[in-house]
């Protein structure tokens, strides 16, 4: 199996090194030439991932037809807006055999749809074809060998076996499954969590806090995740709750980080600019997810106050008044 790695941020450098170390021919493509060639000469990504050594045998390129050309897997490491001009660019050189990888947690703000169903319109390729990896996966973390687990998730139990064998090494192990909804959803609205995580934790408030936003954020993943045709099971799972938890505990997640810096008193712009112009994708993907649950009916009141803050103006002291505000209900998820 030849695999190609569509993007050299933090991520598509991390799950590069980690398909070569699992023993998978890989190559790496990255929009930038003088990018590309320190991946291959220096064995280094200092932008994204600084202080890692990078395999010797893993090059990169910045010309899509030099990557794509004989490549089976096709790892999509782009952020989710930018995934439907990135992938249409590609499509010409790519193998009509192809699997696509899908990297990225978001939602499509334009069309509302998950990246799988991007990569379903823009290819043609089959669901059987199209496979989802997510997982508690902080890019750096996993870059230094540290353990970790994922889910690789496809339609085509053997396909996601295939790719199992292809991601797995010493120090991260994928399991399979066949809910690939059930793994985006988890993806993309953990993101927003992180966010309000941050928030609460810019603010200044404890552990308490984080613990009832991780669990309530949980539970409107649910709702959501269910409605649109999940397995609830998914998100007891790696790509459910395990990526909520590292997330939004980590201060190396980027969306916490972004959440932290607004909770904090900065701006839009002054968050924007703290984060290196790495992409916090629930930035984006709280406007699509708001509007996903708006059209399966779905409460979502966390992902609406975090929509708020960061589209609407409303301070993030407004937000936590009219959450704490709310009627008082249940405990249950739907
Ligand atoms: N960094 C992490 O720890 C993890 C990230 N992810 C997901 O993987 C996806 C990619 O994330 P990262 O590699 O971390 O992002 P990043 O911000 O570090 O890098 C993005 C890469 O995409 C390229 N790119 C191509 N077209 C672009 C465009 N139009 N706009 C911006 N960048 C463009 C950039 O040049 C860069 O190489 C995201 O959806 C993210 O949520 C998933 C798991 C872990
Ligand atoms: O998806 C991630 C960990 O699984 C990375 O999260 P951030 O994008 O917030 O850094």
């Amino acid at each position: 199996m030849r695999a190609v790695v569509m993007g050299a941020g933090s991520w598509g450098t991390a799950i590069a090194k980690v398909l070569v170390d699992a023993g998978t021919d890989t190559t790496m493509w990255a929009r930038r030439p003088e990018l590309a060639e320190r991946i291959t000469h220096d064995h280094t990504n200092t932008d994204y991932l600084p202080g890692i050594t990078l395999p010797d045998g893993l090059r990169a390129t910045s010309s899509v037809v030099d990557a794509v050309t004989g490549a089976d897997v096709v790892v999509c490491a782009v952020p989710s807006q930018s995934l439907r001009a990135n992938l249409t660019d590609w499509m010409p050189h790519v193998a009509a055999e192809s699997t696509f990888v899908s990297l990225a947690k978001g939602v499509e703000t334009s069309t509302l749809m998950r990246m799988s169903e991007v990569i379903s319109e823009v290819s043609g390729a089959p669901d059987d074809r199209i496979a989802v990896l997510s997982g508690p996966n902080l890019a750096r973390e996993i870059a230094e060998g540290q353990p970790a687990a994922t889910v690789i998730a496809c339609s085509d139990e053997h396909r996601a076996e295939e790719l199992q064998q292809a991601f797995n090494t010493g120090y991260f192990r994928p399991y399979t499954n066949t809910d690939v909804v059930g793994c985006e959803i988890g993806g993309a609205v953990k993101n927003v969590i992180a966010l309000a995580c941050g928030m609460a934790s810019g603010v200044g408030f404890g552990q308490n806090t984080l613990a009832t936003i991780i669990t309530r954020g949980l539970a409107e993943t649910i709702r959501l995740a269910v409605a649109v045709g999940a397995q609830i099971e998914t998100l007891a799972g790696l790509a459910g709750v395990g990526d909520l938890v590292a997330t939004c505990s980590s201060p190396l997640s980027r969306n916490r980080t972004f959440g932290a810096h607004l909770g904090q008193g900065a701006t839009m712009q002054e968050a924007q600019e703290a984060t290196h112009g790495q992409v916090a994708e629930g930035v984006k993907s709280c406007s699509s997810v708001r509007a996903l649950a708006d059209k399966f009916d779905v409460e979502m009141p966390l992902t609406d106050a975090v929509h708020q803050v960061c589209h609407s103006g409303l301070s993030v002291a407004d937000a936590v008044s009219s959450l704490l505000g709310r009627r008082t209900k249940p405990e249950i998820y739907d």
